[in-house]
């Protein structure tokens, strides 16, 4: 199927999302473009993870209309299914890996589900390039994963979202829970990858840094729907009282100029 470079990888439309009587998601328009991180961000509760979990189709939304790669991501027709798993990967905010499984043994599970026929040693060959791209030393795949750091714990989980080689990544909080200086070297594998690989990234976060630091465009999550995508200078002169509270508070200052964090200045 050929796809259009111009037409956005992700195109939402309309989405409205409910659980019972609460409305999470209403009316929600977000376009992705190809090759671009896009940074989603909003209090917590706006509905950042129900957002990415209804544009993989892990969530069928009440109303509304979502493209990814050109297909239709509601359908629940196998093939389409197939296509959409086979190119995105995806980093849950926990790393959701099988605990008795190794390193290796995880990145291996999507390469086994798309590529039964691919011979054990290729695969085990795959999945060490897949663990050594994600930043981890090669003896970390015979490793379970309640052996790594917390650290090391998301650089495997990213091993496994890049097992298909997908050229649409979802990142949920990726570097929630880690320390600023883990926190900045994942950020900077994000960005050397999605360099190098050409992806296209979504990536969910509270972490304002990483805005800074790696994001083309910021989507901010707001009043149920995407109130403001665009790149974060534009974001930051928004005229909405979250995102003025959210980028001109003190921590913001801190992230816009990092060299100026402030030392000295508290009570
Ligand atoms: N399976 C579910 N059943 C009922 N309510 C749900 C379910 N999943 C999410 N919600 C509700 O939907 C709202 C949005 O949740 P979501 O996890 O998307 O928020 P978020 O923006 O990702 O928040 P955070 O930044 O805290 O992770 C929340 O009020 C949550 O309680």
């Amino acid at each position: 199927m050929a796809i259009d470079a111009n037409e956005p990888i992700i195109r939402v439309r309309g989405l409205r999302n409910t659980f019972g009587e609460q409305v999470v998601h209403e009316n929600l328009d977000l376009d992705v473009r190809r090759g671009e991180i896009i940074g989603v961000v909003g209090g917590s509760g706006a509905g950042k993870s129900v957002l990415m979990r209804s544009i993989i189709g892990l969530r069928h939304p009440d109303a509304g209309e979502i493209r990814v790669l050109d297909v239709d991501a509601r359908s629940t027709d196998e093939d389409i299914r197939n296509r959409i798993e086979r190119n995105t990967g995806v980093l849950f905010q926990d790393g959701a890996l099988f605990s008795s499984l190794t390193v290796g043994e995880n990145v291996q599970v999507p390469l086994k589900e798309q590529h039964p026929e691919l011979p054990e040693t290729l695969r085990y060959e795959l999945a060490l390039l897949k663990v050594k791209l994600a930043g981890l030393p090669a003896d970390a795949i015979n490793k379970l994963p309640s052996q790594l750091s917390g650290g090391m714990r998301k650089r495997a989980g990213l091993a496994r979202a890049l097992a298909l080689d997908p050229p649409l990544l979802f990142l949920d909080e990726p570097t929630a829970g880690l320390d600023p200086i883990g926190a900045a070297a994942f950020d900077q594998l994000i960005l050397t990858l999605q360099q190098a690989l050409g992806l296209t990234v979504f990536l969910i976060t509270h972490d304002l840094d990483t805005l800074y630091a790696i994001c083309d465009r910021v989507a901010v999550l707001a009043d149920k729907r995407v109130v403001v995508n665009a790149p974060i200078e534009e974001v930051e002169r928004f005229d909405h009282p979250w995102v003025q509270e959210y980028f001109h508070g003190p921590r913001a200052r801190a992230a816009r100029h990092p060299g100026e964090a402030g030392a000295g200045t508290m009570a």
